[in-house]
């Protein structure tokens, strides 16, 4: 991990951005977003709630940045880069040849039955086929198409493996694939199609 963040380093990426509090403000909010996924409050808690987020978010309004300046795209050093919109995930190795990332799923995943939203699934493989098809191509790129096989329950509160790779490159066009285990276990898999941008391409 320590190689990964000393490689983005040198590439310029800043992991002081949003400074040594930033991770722990993270995951209080997704500690926040846990709880409101499965919260059934009576009327007072819901007021109390209400006022407490409310003078919160007008404070962190006055830190609010365009989106190019979050620390989201430097902060390698935190569980998906400090991107409470995606499932947490740690990279353990980073290069051309592919990702290999540990993902937990949380309460605020939950599609039902205690398993992972299929959707949520998909959101962590498109973040982690797009780090794979960039690395590979060198490039930026952008999701064209993601199909995902589900193969069997995705537990929530639990570490997941995450494989991805790209299997070849034509063009622009990358080809990747990724796997998701629990154990020995597949849970789901995918397979996308990236498109490598073209300078100065919307
Ligand atoms: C580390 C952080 C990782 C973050 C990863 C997150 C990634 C994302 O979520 S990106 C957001 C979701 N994706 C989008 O919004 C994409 C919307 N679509 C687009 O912007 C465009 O359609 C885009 C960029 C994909 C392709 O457009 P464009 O650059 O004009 O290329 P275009 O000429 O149409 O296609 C290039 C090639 O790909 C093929 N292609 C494009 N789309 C598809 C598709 N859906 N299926 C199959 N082939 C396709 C084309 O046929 C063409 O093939 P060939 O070169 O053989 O003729």
């Amino acid at each position: 991990m320590s190689e990964l963040i000393n490689a983005r380093e040198e590439r310029g990426a800043d992991i002081s951005r949003g400074g040594p509090y930033y991770g722990e403000l993270i995951e209080q909010v997704r500690g926040l977003m846990d709880r409101a996924r499965l919260v059934s409050p009576t009327d007072e808690l819901a007021l109390d709630a209400i006022g407490i987020l409310k003078q919160l978010n007008d404070k962190l309004d006055a830190a609010v940045v365009n989106e190019w300046s979050t620390p989201t795209w430097t902060r390698f050093d935190l569980p998906a880069r400090g991107n409470i919109t995606l499932p947490p995930f740690m990279i353990d190795h980073a290069d051309s040849s592919g990702v290999d990332a540990r993902l937990t799923f949380r309460n605020y995943h939950l599609g039902g039955n205690n398993a992972a939203h299929g959707g949520q699934v998909a959101v962590g493989f498109d973040d982690l086929l797009g780090m794979a098809a960039a690395m590979h191509a060198g490039s930026i790129t952008r999701t064209a198409s993601l199909t995902v096989d589900y193969r069997s329950v995705t537990p929530l509160n639990t570490e997941l493996k995450v494989r991805a790779w790209a299997e070849r490159q034509e063009g622009r066009k990358v080809f990747v694939r990724a796997t998701l285990h629990d154990g020995d276990r597949l849970c789901a898999e995918a397979h996308g199609l990236f498109i490598v941008l073209k300078p100065g391409q919307a």
